[in-house]
């Protein structure tokens, strides 16, 4: 019989900061306690340590715990390919390749703690390996999505002055071609079966270095991450995340938005790019203990989604909100996804359309949340919470999520405002540090007590937020406030619409007009364009306030996407406008 013993949150602190030895000598520290003293941290219950490292605090302490025989079997990572190919660590040695992988970013390299280093690569086992090896030794780890071109890198490789970078042969051309102008690279890294002149590689240097490594002292506030913003609204800016930031602030996201246990695998199919992958690839399930699933894929493909869903025992899945559409637009009916009980999506608003047709051929639901690469989950619809269809869910802890007006004043239930996140009197831990190189935009994100997120919503009698649109896409038309989200969710309710984007348009009597853009379903692409208008105009009307109706519509073959997949309406609405 396994017995339980109940420590208080200082015992469990001492132990988890203690060195491994005498962590080893605790005979009864247990999962849940690792779980529940980082919860504590994210429910405002304790303070966060004053040093932290997700390597060696949360990692080590999982593979201290699997040794000693109290964590389920199932491994800390799993990774397969499109080629039968399969990799499986434990969190012993995800530990000790992370060393490996440490000590050639120190001896190689040469890099030193507060580095930066650029990581471009699809979903292979390195980004992992090179994640963590990056929090041993405290370099700042920036990852880039490999649909970079060389001006993308450039930017990135100048604004960051990263001193590494990491790449595949797919983007190394691209780098190569635009070194002459970084100033501050000293040395690049080639994960690939060949070598290439001028570049170290890194399976050579695997087998030539030791996994003998230490990892460093980092205080909880010192920088851990930089991420480029999406770039939906404007040039990508780097958001700064600390060790603890997003080191401890993802436990409740994993705990209870995702439903996330140590007997969990979690597949989030987000490219390694994009902040998602930090979200639910790294932090939100190992800190809960769970095993990272990962398909690397070179597209996204339903039948190959479906496929991997029913063949591997994943219990929880994430993906993009546009991955759902296609994933129920191929239809699920065929397949049984055995393990699957629980599923999330964010990034993007989700048509309760799509929710309804998940629900209808998985029986599951979706738990949407929402957050931005500057946060955690500011809002989800948590697992036992009943699911509104549309929302964003309820505040998470720590966030105190209020809707705010111009001046920063709280606005009544019902009422339309900017998300916002209370910073006054105690600005939450896992909160951006800044945006690197910009105080000015890093002083533009406050308003009185609060943080402003730039997106528009609303706060319903029970908590519940719904979002309407980030603020440059609201349209204003004779006098109506239209958010895009709800014109899109109307529209892809009908049969012939296969994706929409909403945006304002010149009109010379309103002002401006709802027009949206419409990518249409196969079977739909050789219809009477003028008599689609006019039934796609009259089903707007029917299916929500007939004011929301699309004045005009246009059909496109696809619509315009930052690299992480977003719609980018910015693109379409200047276009409209005559913008460049
Ligand atoms: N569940 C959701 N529903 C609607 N929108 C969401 C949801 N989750 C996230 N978002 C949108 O994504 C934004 C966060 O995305 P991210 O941090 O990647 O940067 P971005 O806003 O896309 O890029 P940039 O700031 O460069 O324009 C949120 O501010 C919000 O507009």
């Amino acid at each position: 019989m396994r017995i339980f013993v109940k420590l208080s949150i200082p015992q469990c602190l001492r132990i988890l900061r203690s060195p491994c030895r005498s962590f080893h000598g605790y005979h009864r520290l247990l999962a849940s306690q690792i779980i529940s003293y980082y919860d504590s941290i994210n429910q405002c219950e304790n303070e966060p340590p004053e040093y932290f490292n997700f390597a060696s605090d949360v990692l080590d302490k999982w593979s201290q715990l699997e040794k000693d025989g109290r964590r389920p079997a199932n491994p800390a990572f799993w990774w397969i390919n499109d080629e039968g190919e399969e990799v499986r660590w434990s969190f012993e040695e995800l530990g000790f390749l992370s060393s490996k992988a440490a000590n050639i970013l120190s001896e190689a390299c040469g890099l030193q703690k507060g580095d930066k280093v650029i990581v471009v690569l699809p979903r292979v086992p390195e980004w992992w390996l090179l994640n963590v090896a990056c929090m041993r030794t405290g370099i700042v780890f920036i990852s880039g999505t490999s649909q970079l071109t060389a001006k993308d890198i450039l930017y990135r490789l100048q604004a960051s002055k990263a001193k590494c970078i990491i790449t595949s042969d797919t983007l190394a051309p691209a780098v190569e071609s635009v070194i002459p102008d970084c100033q501050f690279l000293k040395s690049k890294i080639i994960v690939s079966k060949g070598s290439r002149d001028g570049w170290l590689n890194l399976k050579e240097l695997f087998a030539m270095t030791s996994a003998n490594h230490k990892c460093v002292k980092t205080r909880s506030q010192d920088p851990m991450l930089v991420y480029f913003t999406s770039g939906s609204t404007g040039f990508p800016k780097m958001v700064v995340q600390s060790h603890s930031s997003y080191g401890i602030g993802f436990t409740v996201t994993g705990r209870y938005w995702m439903n996330l246990t140590p007997s969990d695998i979690m597949w989030n199919t987000s490219d390694t790019g994009w902040v998602k992958s930090a979200w639910g690839s790294v932090f939100a399930p190992w800190i809960n203990g769970s095993c990272v699933f990962i398909h690397n894929m070179p597209q996204f493909k339903p039948a190959i989604v479906a496929d991997t869903l029913s063949r591997y025992p994943i219990t929880t899945f994430c993906t993009a909100p546009t991955a759902y559409r296609m994933l129920v637009q191929h239809g699920l009916s065929s397949y049984k996804f055995m393990s699957l009980k629980h599923c999330v999506s964010g990034g993007e608003p989700l048509n309760p359309e799509v929710m309804e047709q998940w629900k209808i051929q998985t029986g599951l639901n979706i738990h949407e949340g929402y957050g931005q690469t500057e946060t955690v989950t500011i809002c989800a619809n948590v697992k036992g919470m009943k699911i509104k269809p549309g929302s964003l869910g309820k505040a998470l802890p720590p966030y105190d999520v209020q809707i705010v007006d111009d001046h920063g004043a709280i606005l009544p239930a019902g009422e339309e405002g900017d998300i916002a996140v209370r910073i006054q009197p105690k600005r939450p831990f896992c909160l951006f540090s800044q945006y690197l190189d910009n105080p000015e935009k890093t002083a533009a994100t406050v308003r009185g007590n609060f943080y402003i997120t730039g997106d528009r919503g609303i706060m319903d009698e029970e908590g519940y937020v719904w979002f309407v649109g980030r603020s440059d896409d609201i349209i204003n038309s004779s006098g109506y406030r239209i958010g895009p989200f709800e014109v899109e969710s109307a529209l892809i309710q009908h049969p012939a619409v296969s994706e929409s984007a909403v945006v304002s348009s010149p009109d010379p009597i309103r002002g401006e007009v709802v027009k949206a853009f419409i990518v249409l379903a196969p079977a739909f692409v050789s219809h009477d364009p003028e008599k689609l208008t006019r039934d796609l105009q009259q089903h707007v009307k029917n299916v929500t306030a007939p004011y929301m109706y699309p004045r005009k519509i246009e059909f496109i073959q696809a619509l315009p996407k930052t690299v992480a997949g977003k719609i980018q309406r910015k693109v379409l609405r200047n276009k409209e406008w005559g913008r460049a």
